[in-house]
């Protein structure tokens, strides 16, 4: 390892374009040699730290990095190997355990590859201990000055996203989905009042629980494991009550998938592991951009952790890194620090490019919306006004289809209108394939506009759609309409017309669609980043189908044909994962796509989970694509034709 201040790269300059929106606090830590690596040529570094004075951080870059990446990785602060799990507490999390009993929450990540020091950093030794234990000790001392006390919990989430109990011998599954409480059902709090007491606790159950992953070398088990701390304090009734809580994560090592392993089932789990680590990275990405949604719901892992992540939350992720040569170290600090630079256009272009599954939906969902939303704005400048209203719940309910992981709220349906809106604008000008970087840059314009909008009341669809309107940055109009200058009208002139139709439609819309006033805040990320949290929208706000269409007297024999529509679609997919769930080897294999590999894996699925398949997209996990899935879906809706 090298500090290397007079690398040619001018940190100071890349430090000028870290994002300051960032929630979350991205630093990396080098693993110390282990003694079998002494002396042998894996202690050859091959890891370059760039700490600059003057600047709070550090770059990082590798050995072999030249070829296929040039920037450096930028992190808020690199601990190289001599930097040991105390210093790590001292600076990084003594200050979330402040926050914790001023009534926040906070979480700290282990994230890295297989082997990377992730379980020294949060679990330790007892000679080194780690950042876990560290803290509960301070934890416990600050408890007793305050007259509060402490519980903890331990979990492990495996590769299936089952979480267990650790602390009940009998590792029940935690409910997660089940329930809203802030606490999962299931999930066992047991008091602790010393350190000696959490010791005994914890190297009894989590190391129990790492060893036992890491033992079985035919087959390791691999898992994320979790350890929560809850600070309760007490009401005047003398019940407890949550003040604030602490979690570490020890996310399990992540290892390049497509190195293939002989076992089939190894692969897969390797696959769905990476894929759980994946949707932790991407919350944290979500968090760090100030995205309207954050995907807590991509795996139970983040959505157990939901309330310690987002909103006031204080969030550390430690990617551990090895000191010698590793890909997959390279990887994970790739994804951990995707966020710390403020580079929107760039990431525009990454989200259409990266496979990861959330963007993936994103995209896909954003495609099918906006042809069909196309359709829907043309055909809305030839409605009557008693026809608008009806409209504007035929695009809502296609929204809401097209996205059908999310429970979506009228403020999410709304949003996903804005980017519609201008896809709209550009794909009528005829030139879809040069509008595209046109789009990406408007799109980009107005989402820092909306970082800088500061009144979180104003009516949410009233602000969308000003922000329509006002979200048009001259230079960059002129820009995109210099692209398409020789076709297309202003810019500004088909938003203006695409928000006087918005405007027009929303005034028709009937008060059973009223937007409840409390959840405008939550309109868009431009609302100061600690007032508020980036949920995903309740049940409650959830318009059903059946009582929209009732509540606009809906009469064209054309919508209730949609209706019906989207109806036999639902039920058409719950029988077909319902046949999936229960039919044996021979009639699975009559199904498109399904062979004797696949078959015998969907049954060794269903052993271990008996209803595995709720929804199209577990298709997925029996390695199928999101077009190869649609694909099937088609081919046995046409069979029924035949
Ligand atoms: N600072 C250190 N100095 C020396 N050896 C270390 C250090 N940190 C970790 N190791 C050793 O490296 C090995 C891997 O460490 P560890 O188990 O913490 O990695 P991990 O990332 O948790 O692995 P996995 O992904 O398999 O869970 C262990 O043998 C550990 O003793």
């Amino acid at each position: 390892m090298t500090s290397n201040p007079s690398d040619k790269f001018d940190l100071n300059k890349v430090a000028g374009r870290l994002n300051p929106c960032r929630k979350v606090r991205v630093v990396a830590k080098i693993r110390g040699y282990r003694e079998t690596e002494l002396g042998s040529s894996k202690t050859v570094p091959w890891i370059s730290v760039n700490k600059s004075e003057g600047t709070n951080n550090v770059t990082i870059s590798f050995g072999d990095q030249s070829a296929s990446r040039k920037e450096p990785y930028l992190v808020d602060y690199c601990y190289e190997q001599k930097e040991d799990n105390a210093i790590i507490f001292s600076r990084e999390v003594k200050p979330l355990i402040t926050e914790i009993f001023e009534g926040n929450n906070a979480t700290v990540i282990a994230c890295g590859a297989r082997g990377s020091g992730k379980t020294e950093l949060i679990q330790g030794s007892s000679k080194k201990p780690g950042l876990a234990v560290l803290a509960m000790a301070e934890i416990l001392s600050r408890v007793e000055e305050n007259g509060k006390s402490v519980c903890i919990s331990f979990y492990e989430a495996n590769h299936q996203g089952h979480v267990c109990d650790l602390l009940d011998q009998e590792r029940p599954e935690v409910l997660l989905f089940k329930d809203r409480a802030k606490v999962p059902k299931g999930i066992s709090q047991v008091p602790v009042k010393s350190i000696s007491e959490f010791q005994k606790l914890f190297f009894s159950r989590w190391t129990a629980s790492k060893a036992a992953q890491k033992i079985a070398i035919e087959h390791p088990r691999r898992s994320h494991t979790g350890l929560i701390v809850h600070v309760l304090s007490q009401n005047e009734k003398s019940d407890s009550v949550h003040m604030g809580r602490m979690n570490f994560v020890d996310l399990a090592g992540y290892e390049d998938a497509r190195r293939r392993s002989s076992n089939c089932r190894i692969s897969v789990e390797n696959h769905m592991i990476n894929k759980s680590v994946h949707a932790f990275l991407n919350v944290a990405d979500a968090l760090n951009t100030n995205w309207g949604h954050v995907p807590y719901r991509e795996s139970k892992l983040t959505y157990l952790l939901r309330d310690s992540l987002g909103g006031t939350s204080k969030l550390l992720m430690v990617a551990c890194l090895s000191p010698s040569f590793c890909q997959d170290s390279l990887y994970i600090l790739n994804l951990a620090c995707r966020a710390t630079v403020l580079d929107s256009a760039k990431k525009m272009k990454r989200s259409q490019l990266e496979p990861d599954q959330h963007l993936f939906e994103r995209k896909a969902s954003g495609t099918t919306s906006a042809i069909k939303g196309r359709k829907l704005f043309d055909k809305a400048s030839h409605f009557t006004k008693s026809e608008k209203t009806s409209f504007l719940s035929r695009t809502i309910s296609t929204l809401e289809t097209s996205m059908p992981q999310e429970e979506n709220s009228l403020e999410d349906v709304t949003k996903s209108l804005l980017p519609l809106s201008l896809d709209i604008s550009f794909s009528d000008f005829g030139n879809d394939v040069e509008s595209k970087p046109a789009v990406q840059k408007d799109i980009t314009v107005q989402s820092e506009h909306h970082h800088e909008e500061q009144t979180p009341r104003a009516n949410s669809c009233s602000k969308a759609l000003s922000l329509i309107e006002e979200g048009q940055n001259t230079n960059k109009e002129n820009n995109s309409s210099a692209v398409n200058n020789d076709v297309s009208p202003p810019l500004s002139t088909r938003l203006r017309e695409l928000s006087n139709n918005l405007k027009s439609l929303y005034s028709s819309t009937p008060l059973s669609m009223k937007i409840p006033e409390d959840n405008d805040a939550l309109f868009y990320s431009q609302v100061p980043r600690d007032i508020v949290e980036p949920r995903t929208p309740t049940t409650e706000l959830r318009v059903r189908i059946d009582d929209r269409w009732d509540a606009t007297n809906v009469q064209s024999p054309w919508e209730t044909f949609s209706m019906h529509n989207s109806g036999i679609k639902n039920s058409l997919v719950q029988e077909y994962l319902s046949f999936l769930n229960t039919a044996n080897k021979e009639e699975l294999k009559r199904l498109k796509g399904v062979g004797e590999k696949r078959a015998t894996y969907i049954l060794e699925l269903r052993e271990e989970s008996p209803e595995y398949f709720k929804s199209l997209d577990d298709l997925k996990d029996i390695g199928l694509s999101a077009k190869q899935i649609k694909g099937m879906m088609k081919k046995e809706v046409g069979e029924l034709f035949d």
